[in-house]
């Protein structure tokens, strides 16, 4: 209960601090329109009293009661009108407010680890669905408790003064109807929160069936109806399952139904029962049967927003619990000083799941400042995973990674991601402009021209960009067009092109100590890879480097070379060295050479060549 209300204090608060002035007004002409109801009863009853008195009627009286009745509606109509605007931008402000809280929570989560858990990904969906009704349906709950408590009082007052007894049932059948539907919102609550996985699945198919990537593959291996068929299993199970709770809670508002048409038919009979008998004037029965319907009305106003808010509120904590989730690291953080001596690894230990094998188990390895290391392995040796721990990414369970020496969990990480730039192995491509797509790399300098393309040029793409339809504002997508639809049309680069964009967004950040590239070049033609090996070598002097590649050619002029297998470092030195030691190194070394060397080139020893 507690709980429930500090839910609904945050939701009101959140639509009070997000629209003010409409929501003020709102709550100003609701305690009207409550009060209407009465008034436009009370006038028509005057008016057929009036009526009533046969010979004797006032016409003009008579004619005031009508315009008034009239202008009465008409006025409830008007600021119904206005109320339905008013709460058009109420909706429109929160939703903007809590997108915007939301994405602050979700882009200060340092670790990768949420983005990784599915539950977080439900609740998200929740929390949005949730916070950008709840606020509203809240105050309209609100709202509608202020009009039908005005309108009950003000109504019963005219029922009690005709039959007691009835306004006592009325308000009994009033509160029943209540209760049942918070019985109904709980139900439908629960069943939000366990279809949400269900939801994400349907949306995972759909993404299939309609992304260009995925339709290669879906065309080739003929995955169309496979992936159809999925996504309408999954929400037709989705369906099934609230199609059977729409049955169950239509159920129980037809037997809301009887119970309300039930009570009405009694106070019709009373009622009209006492005019026959000379008890009541005409203008009461009319009244009375008014007063009926109005209170009626007022409940099921009020029942109907029950039902949604309840729903609302219930997942509303959704919200709630991830604005409250740790986002930057809180605490003592020390400043990032200019690498000087190197980044270490010590005794590292890491595994993404604590009941999961290891990946690292005690890596020792230093990064020198100003120096390269290559890191080579076979596939799932833990070389990605390296690359993000040195990134603060995750965690290590054991061990340290020093920063001349200093803890690196003293740092914020963002003050650490300051002081670095990398490319990752599944690098992003941003359906931006090419300059964006480079610029992303230091936000600072995103409209820097000059320093974007001077990232290009050493990247080696400045040319192609240039060359676009458009440059450097050309859109690379073929899937969105720019937001006034009249722009040019966008384009589409080759894997190799889009690793170079990639590249040129790492190398924006001039002010940088480190720099991690996790396969920077698999995607280049070996005259390109060369190339480009040769500027991270230039550009990068002064620079402490981890280059992870495959190609081990690659790596070869690196400071030193080391091995990651089994998530140790078992080998270390330049490629002489290791070449030399006749290990592991070597044997991959021998192994990629050998698969460029044409036996034709190779010379032969003389016992082949008479063979
Ligand atoms: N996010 C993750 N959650 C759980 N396990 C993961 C995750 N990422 C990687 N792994 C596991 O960690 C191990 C090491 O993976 P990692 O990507 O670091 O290897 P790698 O050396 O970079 O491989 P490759 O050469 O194929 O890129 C693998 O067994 C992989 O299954």
């Amino acid at each position: 209960m507690k709980d429930a209300l500090r839910t609904v204090r945050a939701a009101v608060a959140l639509q009070w601090r997000s629209a003010p002035v409409a929501s003020a007004t709102v709550l100003a002409l609701t305690a009207c329109t409550g009060a209407v109801a009465a008034m436009g009863g009370w006038l028509t009853k005057l008016l057929l009293d009036e009526l009533g008195r046969g010979a004797q009627v006032d016409s003009q009286r008579a004619l005031g009661l009508a315009v008034g009745a009239a202008a009465v509606a008409g006025g409830a109509m008007a600021v119904l009108n206005l109320t339905e605007y008013l709460n058009g931008v109420i909706r429109w402000r929160v939703t903007l407010e809590v997108e915007r809280a939301l994405f602050t929570k979700v882009s200060a989560l340092e670790s990768l680890r949420y983005f990784e858990e599915p539950a977080f990904h439900g609740q998200l969906r929740l929390a949005e669905q949730a916070a950008q009704e709840a606020p509203q349906q809240l105050s309209e709950l609100v709202l509608a408790v202020i009009r039908a408590a005005i309108s009950v009082v003000t109504l019963s007052a005219v029922v009690l003064s005709v039959s007691p007894p009835m306004a006592l049932l009325l308000l009994l059948a009033g509160a029943v109807g209540l209760g049942a539907q918070l019985v109904r919102s709980r139900w439908s609550a629960r069943l939000s929160e366990a279809l949400v996985q269900t939801y994400r699945w349907r949306d995972f198919y759909h993404s299939l069936l309609v992304d260009v990537r995925a339709a290669r593959e879906s065309r080739l291996f003929g995955l169309g109806e496979l992936l159809r068929d999925r996504m309408v299993t999954t929400l037709g199970r989705a369906s099934a399952r609230e199609l059977a709770l729409a049955r169950k809670g239509a159920a129980m508002q037809a037997s809301l139904s009887l119970l309300t048409a039930g009570v009405t038919a009694l106070g019709a009979f009373i009622v009209v029962r006492g005019a026959v008998e000379g008890r009541h004037a005409i203008g009461d029965v009319a009244l009375f049967l008014a007063a009926v319907a109005g209170i009626q009305s007022a409940f099921t106003g009020l029942v109907v927003q029950m039902q949604e808010a309840g729903r609302s509120v219930l997942t509303f904590g959704n919200y709630l619990q991830l604005l409250a989730l740790p986002g930057r690291t809180a605490g003592p953080s020390r400043a990032v000083e200019p690498l000087r001596r190197g980044v270490e690894f010590r005794d590292a230990w890491f595994r993404y799941d604590t009941r999961g094998p290891w990946v690292l188990r005690g890596v020792n390895l230093f990064i020198p400042a100003g120096g390269s290391v290559g890191l080579v392995g076979i596939n799932g040796a833990g070389k990605s995973t390296l690359v993000k721990l040195l990134c603060r990414f995750y965690e290590l369970e054991r061990g340290q990674i020093l920063w001349d020496g200093v803890d690196v969990r003293e740092f914020e990480p963002r003050a650490l991601w300051q002081r670095m730039a990398a490319t990752f192995q599944d690098f992003m491509t941003y359906d931006l402009t090419a300059a964006e797509n480079i610029g992303l790399g230091d936000v600072a300098h995103l409209k820097d021209e000059a320093r974007i393309r001077a990232a290009a040029r050493l990247a080696d793409i400045d040319d192609k960009l240039a060359a676009l339809p458009a440059g450097y504002e050309t859109l690379l997508s073929r899937t969105l067009e720019g937001e006034d639809g009249d722009g040019a049309p966008g384009v589409s680069l080759s894997g190799g092109q889009w690793q170079r964009v990639a590249l040129a967004r790492a190398l924006m950040r001039e002010d940088v100590d480190l720099w991690v590239l996790d396969e920077p070049s698999s995607g280049l033609d070996a005259e390109a890879e060369f190339g480009i090996h040769q500027t991270l070598q230039r550009h990068g002097a002064g620079r402490a480097r981890l280059l992870v590649s495959h190609r081990l050619s690659a790596l070869r002029s690196a400071d030193t070379i080391a091995v990651l297998s089994r998530g140790q470092v078992v080998e270390q030195g330049t490629h002489e060295e290791l070449m030399a030691a006749g290990g592991e190194y070597a044997r991959l070394f021998s192994l990629q050479a050998r698969g460029y060397q044409d036996p034709r080139l190779v010379s032969r020893t003389p016992e082949e060549e008479a063979a």
